[in-house]
C-alpha cells in the first residue's frame, strides 16, 4: 500500500530496504514482532536509498522544519533535513530537554509515553516533515502532529 500510493511500485529499492530490515518475533515481549532497523543501518546502501526516496519526495515542497521522534527518528531525520535544506529539531522523550518544552502524552504498542519539543524551535506557518521508523498503533505520529499542531495554531 505504501509503495503504490507513493509512486514506488516496482521500485528495486523497497525490496533492498525491506530485506535489511530484520524482523525479530517476540520482542521485547509476546506477539509482537519487531522490526530491527539497526541492520538497514549497518546496509549503508540501503540506508541511502531509505532516505533518497524521502528526500526525493519532499524536497522542493517548501518544508524548513524535519522534525525526529525519539529515538529513531533520529538516525533518518537529520540526513534528510540537511538534504532538502531544513532544520532538525528533535521531539524528546520527557525530561531531555533543558528548555521551555510543550508536552504530549500518548499510548504503545507496548505501554505509554510522552514526547516533547522546545518552546521556539518551530515558527507559527512553518511547514514540517516528521521522521520516524515505524507507525504501529499509529500513536507516537499521532502526538506527534499534535505536538507540531500547537505550534501552528
Ligand atoms: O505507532 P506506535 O504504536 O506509536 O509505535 C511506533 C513507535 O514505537 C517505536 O518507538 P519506541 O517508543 O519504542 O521508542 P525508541 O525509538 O526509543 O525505541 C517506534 O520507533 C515508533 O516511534
Ligand atoms: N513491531 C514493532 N517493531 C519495532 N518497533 C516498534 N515499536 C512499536 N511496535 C514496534
Amino acid at each position: 500500500m505504501f509503495a503504490a500510493e507513493n509512486g514506488l511500485k516496482g521500485d528495486p529499492r523497497l525490496q533492498a530496504i525491506s530485506e535489511a530490515i530484520r524482523v525479530v518475533p517476540h520482542f521485547p515481549k509476546p506477539g509482537i514482532m519487531f522490526q530491527d532497523i539497526t541492520t538497514l543501518l549497518l546496509d549503508h546502501k540501503a540506508f541511502k536509498h531509505t532516505v533518497d526516496i524521502f528526500v526525493d519526495r519532499y524536497r522542493d515542497m517548501d518544508i524548513s522544519v524535519v522534525a525526529g521522534v525519539e529515538a529513531r527518528g533520529f538516525m533518518f531525520g537529520p540526513s534528510i533535513a540537511l538534504a532538502i535544506g531544513a532544520k532538525f529539531v528533535p521531539l524528546r522523550k520527557p525530561r531531555k530537554l533543558p528548555g521551555e518544552v510543550i508536552s504530549e502524552a500518548y499510548e504503545l504498542e507496548y505501554g505509554t509515553d510522552c514526547l516533547e519539543m522546545h518552546v521556539g524551535a518551530v515558527q507559527p506557518g512553518e511547514r514540517a516533515l516528521i521522521i520516524d521508523d515505524l507507525i504501529a498503533t499509529g500513536g507516537t505520529l499521532s502526538a506527534a502532529i499534535t505536538l507540531l499542531g500547537t505550534v501552528q495554531a
